[in-house]
């Protein structure tokens, strides 16, 4: 199914521990960007609509998908959750976290719902001019994957201009540090949710990761956000 059975893990796990995020390069096909831009104004496939000035998110707007996920949503997420696992718990093991992750999807699922996390994260994204995503992150409850993916659906200096994919990172008693993502249409960033390790002379510590979206100046751009724990 598309890029991810081309994705080089090793990288991704190296680009992970050096900075917290990774390229997917060409994750999605053009035509598959557009027909998940296309479900956006559809009626049925989702579960919720946010507009994101209306709770100081940002401006624009997103929609949570409902169960059952589009095909291609179901498939991303059950696809690329198994590689990310061996970097989650190596990166909890590092910053002395004692859960573990369970090798397949569904079984994190599981443990997500038995918790009263039921509700389906995965969400599609729609900025035009003027809008822009505050630095955040997505946790829903107790149970949090620490990583999680971004698909830019749209293309840069076509579709729209600005709208950059930003990470912030927040290190103990340091300022912060930004990071700009460089996307194309069909892209995806895989990056920390919440904290990651870094080595430091005396071990490891912990820093806190936020992402965000700079303003689109013009155009429209979509994204679609794969994360893989449930929200209560
Ligand atoms: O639109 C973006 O690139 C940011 C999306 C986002 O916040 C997410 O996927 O969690
Ligand atoms: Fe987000």
């Amino acid at each position: 199914m598309s890029g991810a059975d081309r994705i080089d893990w090793p990288a991704v796990a190296a680009g992970l521990d050096a900075r917290g995020w990774a390229l997917l390069p060409g994750l999605l096909t053009g035509v598959q960007c557009d027909a998940t831009v296309g479900l956006y104004g559809r009626d049925e496939g989702f579960r919720s609509r946010v507009v994101m000035a209306r709770h100081g998110f940002g401006r624009g707007e997103y929609r949570y998908f409902a169960y059952p996920l589009p095909s291609l949503v179901e498939r991303l997420r059950t696809a690329l959750y198994p590689p990310l696992v061996p970097i989650a718990n190596r990166w909890h093991e590092r910053m002395a976290v004692d859960v573990r992750f369970p090798a397949d999807h569904g079984a994190f699922l599981d443990r997500c719902h038995r918790a009263g996390q039921t509700r389906p994260t995965p969400l599609l994204l729609q900025y035009g001019e003027g809008d822009y995503n505050c630095l955040h992150q997505d946790l829903y409850g107790e149970h949090v994957f620490p990583l999680q993916v971004a698909a830019l659906l749209s293309e840069p200096g076509k579709d729209f201009e600005g709208g950059e994919f930003v990470l912030t990172e927040q290190r103990p008693r340091m300022q912060s540090r930004a990071e700009v993502v460089p996307l194309r249409k069909g892209d995806a960033v895989v990056f920390a949710v919440n904290m990651r390790p870094v080595r430091g002379t005396r071990g490891d510590y912990r820093v806190k990761l936020r992402h965000g979206v700079g303003t689109v100046r013009a155009g429209h751009r979509h994204t679609l956000g794969v994360i893989f724990h449930d929200a209560a």
